[in-house]
């Protein structure tokens, strides 16, 4: 993968990290605060909804205190009088209040009066069975009743929602003095109907069950404290709405009834809308944050390397080793390019000193035939488009084996270094090149040369290689002649031919005896 894919990669990869670990932290975070102001929330509503009930059910006994009858209802309940019953506590007076039923004790718990108003809907239960002892709310009944004659309330479950919410009060006289003559229980039909529009007064969604299943799954988040009455609170965390149940306690303090709250999670929904927004809004500052790193990368890494690359590439291809590779800035990319400068001009050096090597001959120090085959064509195509005059001498030793074979091969080699050496000498233009073809076989190029000048400097070299024989080499030079072959170039004659009428010109010196010039026709 190349550096630009992957630190796009990189920043992409970034960018979600970020965005979606900061939106991951934020949502926790957000999520832990809107459940706490939740709570608070649905606490305060549930108290509020408990002193609604509260409200509702006191007033129910101020109801029932105002009844006309209570003198009469005293006398009744300690003479018996059947026709106070039979005008008052019809089943038809019951349905005309709305009660359930009614039924009127003695001071010592015991039935005087039982009446329905209705059949026992929602209800097996007789009115005695109800109010035996074996019920919870027997004998919460049997607790006195409250001196202030204030509705005792005990809650007795029935079927489905529905609840029967028994009333306890004494009878006493309207003026509500004296010994009480017994107490009168009512029972009202609490449906879930009408816990529901208690529920719609204190703007919450209510719910009446009669004591059940417990709600063991749920928790207890904390306790409601209606005035000084302190109850559980169990809560069901759920979506799209919280349930939380706490219970209606009777007069004695035992549990009656569950009521049910059902809290909409409208906050938290906000704060999810209002986080998403946000999250869209991090996810764009994170996508432009890549965008910006990746074109900082982009603008300060990948491209100023690419074109490094790119110089690194051409220099290669075209195999100049001039060192010039350039990048914009001052720091270790720029580095980089020095010391790729510094590697480019090490491999000119190592190429110029290569190629030295390469156009040398080891034993004489002379051009060798690899530098002087192109330097022969290149002088030929010069004169081609310019015109002058070329020649070449072709030069061999004679009789060499005997010498080698004579005077040793290291004495060879000195007589080849010597005849070098006699090639160098006359050879004093600059555009003159001497070279070794190999062997015992050398040359000599005249560039701007013409026959005769050749034959003057092949005639040069034979003279000097002669003094030598007058100097300390005597030895060695009496030893040593040279054969030559001399030819200028015709036009258009390819360096071949030059060197094959040069070569038949060094033949027909041997031929003739050796130590001679001989000139190609
Ligand atoms: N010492 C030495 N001898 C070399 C070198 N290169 C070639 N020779 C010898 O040069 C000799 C050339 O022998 P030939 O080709 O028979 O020619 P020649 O003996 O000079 O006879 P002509 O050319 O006909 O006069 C061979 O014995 C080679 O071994 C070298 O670098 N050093």
């Amino acid at each position: 993968m190349g550096l630009r894919a992957q630190s796009l990669a990189g920043v992409l990869v970034f960018a979600l990290g970020v965005g979606g670990l900061g939106f991951w932290g934020l949502s926790g975070y957000l999520g832990r605060g809107f459940d706490r102001i939740e709570q608070q929330a649905m606490r305060k509503d549930f108290q509020r909804l408990i002193a609604t009930l509260d409200d509702a059910l006191a007033q129910k006994g101020r109801g029932a205190r105002e009844w006309s009858h209570w003198t009469a209802l005293r006398d009744y309940a300690r003479n018996r009088n059947p026709q106070f019953a039979e005008d008052n506590l019809s089943p038809a007076s019951l349905r005309a209040s709305g009660l359930s039923w009614l039924a009127v004790l003695s001071p010592s718990g015991e039935l005087i009066h039982a009446v329905r108003g209705e059949p026992s809907a929602g209800s097996t239960q007789t009115v005695a069975e109800v109010l035996s002892e074996q019920t919870p709310a027997g004998r919460a009944l049997r607790q006195p009743a409250p001196p202030a004659g204030r509705c005792a309330w005990v809650f007795v479950p029935s079927l489905g929602e529905e609840v029967q919410a028994l009333c306890h009060l004494p009878i006493m006289d309207s003026s509500g003095q004296g010994e009480p003559a017994g107490s009168l229980i009512t029972a009202e039909r609490m449906e879930a109907a009408a816990w529901r529009d208690m529920g719609t007064r204190a703007a919450l969604d209510l719910q009446v069950y009669p004591l059940g299943a417990a709600p063991e799954a749920w928790a207890v988040l904390d306790e409601v404290a209606p005035g000084q009455d302190r109850r559980p609170l169990w809560v069901l965390p759920g979506e799209p709405q919280h349930r939380m149940r706490t219970q209606l306690v009777d007069g004695a303090g035992a549990p009656a009834a569950w009521v049910e709250l059902r809290w909409p999670r409208e906050l938290r929904l906000q704060g999810i809308e209002v986080l998403r927004g946000a999250g869209g809004l991090l996810a764009g500052l994170a996508a432009l944050l890549a965008l910006g790193a990746y074109w900082l990368v982009d603008l300060r890494l990948v491209r100023r390397l690419r074109s490094l690359q790119r110089q690194i590439a051409r220099a290669r291809a075209e195999e100049d080793w001039t060192p010039r590779l350039r990048v914009r800035g001052e720091d270790e990319i720029q580095e980089l390019a020095e010391e790729g400068n510094h590697l480019l001009r090490r491999i000119q050096q190592q190429v110029t000193a290569l190629e030295a090597v390469a156009q040398t001959d080891a034993l004489t120090g002379l051009a060798n035939r690899r530098a002087f085959d192109p330097r022969l064509q290149a002088a030929l195509a010069l004169v081609a488009r310019q015109g002058g005059a070329v020649s070449v001498v072709m030069v061999d030793a004679d009789y060499f084996k005997r010498f080698n074979d004579t005077h040793g091969h290291a004495a060879g080699d000195a007589a080849l270094k010597v005849l070098a050496q006699g090639l160098n000498e006359v050879a004093r233009r600059g555009s003159d090149l001497a070279a070794r073809l190999g062997g015992e076989e050398f040359a000599l190029l005249l560039e701007g040369g013409n026959l005769g000048e050749a034959r003057q400097q092949a005639q040069a070299l034979q003279r000097w290689l002669a003094a030598q024989a007058c100097g300390p080499g005597q030895a060695l030079a009496q030893a040593l002649t040279v054969s030559m072959g001399v030819a200028q170039a015709r036009p258009g004659e390819s360096p071949g031919e030059v060197m094959a009428r040069a070569d038949a010109a060094l033949y027909q010196a041997k031929a003739l005896g050796r130590n001679r010039i001989e000139s190609a026709p």
